[in-house]
């Protein structure tokens, strides 16, 4: 078996005697994108948050990158180019799109900017930053304030908010929640530009961005995982069609 980027095995956690997530196993391969699928409280954004280090683990491991990142907290994990992007608050409504994202660069830089004069620090983050608005289609929006921009706008906002952070492995939660049909399908078209940069895990309900996008998926019912596999072998699987797909389509 060639060897996982993230490979996550037996996590579990709970609260009190509410196991949320049991057990959970699963590898997920440089390059591609990993979707978790499953029915509203199956455990989909503890998951997430387990693997990013917002919630520490009752059980498990997760080795990233060859090494074992169980007990790092989030900021270890985001300096090893493991981030985690869409939570709306992280954006600052009253600076622009530019601004939001050179922050960032800087936050992730650090003092790696600073054998640069000031002015020249600043060109080399709003550089950097600028980089990242264009990957996201946005290059046309980074003198706008960040709280002017549509809902769709400021989801592709938060990605390149997050590709400042340069990461090897995105956890993404939920990105086409309340977007529109276009926006949707413009979310759907970057991902799939950006998967040659950056390996994903994507929690998503939208089916339809589920199966145009994964190269395999997860299906997660009551904390534990039922079934792994492609697409197509997830879509013919009776087990989902009882737990999940059968029930969206009843
Ligand atoms: N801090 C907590 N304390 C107690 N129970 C919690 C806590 N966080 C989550 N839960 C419970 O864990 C279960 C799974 O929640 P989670 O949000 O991970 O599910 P999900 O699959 O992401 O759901 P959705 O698809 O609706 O977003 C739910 O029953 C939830 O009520």
């Amino acid at each position: 078996m060639s060897e996982a980027l993230l490979s996550v095995r037996n996590l579990s956690k709970s609260y009190g005697a509410l196991k949320v997530t049991q057990d959970v196993s699963i590898d997920v391969a440089e390059g591609q994108i990993h979707a978790i699928i499953g029915p509203n409280g199956a455990g989909k954004t503890t998951l997430i948050s387990q693997l990013s280090g917002q919630l520490r683990s009752n059980a498990g491991q997760v080795v990233y990158a060859g090494e074992d990142i169980t007990r790092l907290d989030m900021a270890a994990r985001v300096r090893r180019g493991l981030a985690r992007s869409f939570q709306l608050t992280t954006l600052l409504p009253g600076f622009s799109a530019l601004e939001n994202v050179a922050l960032a660069v800087q936050a992730r830089a650090g003092s790696s900017f600073r054998f640069f004069r000031p002015a020249a620090t600043e060109t080399a983050l709003n550089d950097e930053a600028m980089t990242h608005l264009a990957s996201t289609g946005l290059a046309d929006r980074a003198s706008r304030m960040a709280g002017s921009l549509s809902h769709g706008e400021k989801r592709q906002l938060e990605l390149a908010v997050a590709l400042a952070t340069r990461p090897r492995l995105l956890l993404l939660d939920e990105p086409l929640a309340g977007t529109g049909h276009d926006e949707a399908a413009r979310l759907v078209d970057l991902f799939a530009a950006l998967k040659s940069r950056v390996t994903m895990v994507l929690i998503e309900h939208d089916m339809d961005a589920v199966f145009a996008l994964a190269d395999k998926v997860s299906v997660l019912v009551y904390g534990q995982i039922v079934v792994t596999g492609t697409p197509a072998d997830v879509r013919a699987d009776p087990k989902v069609r009882a737990a999940y797909l059968g029930e969206e389509a009843a």
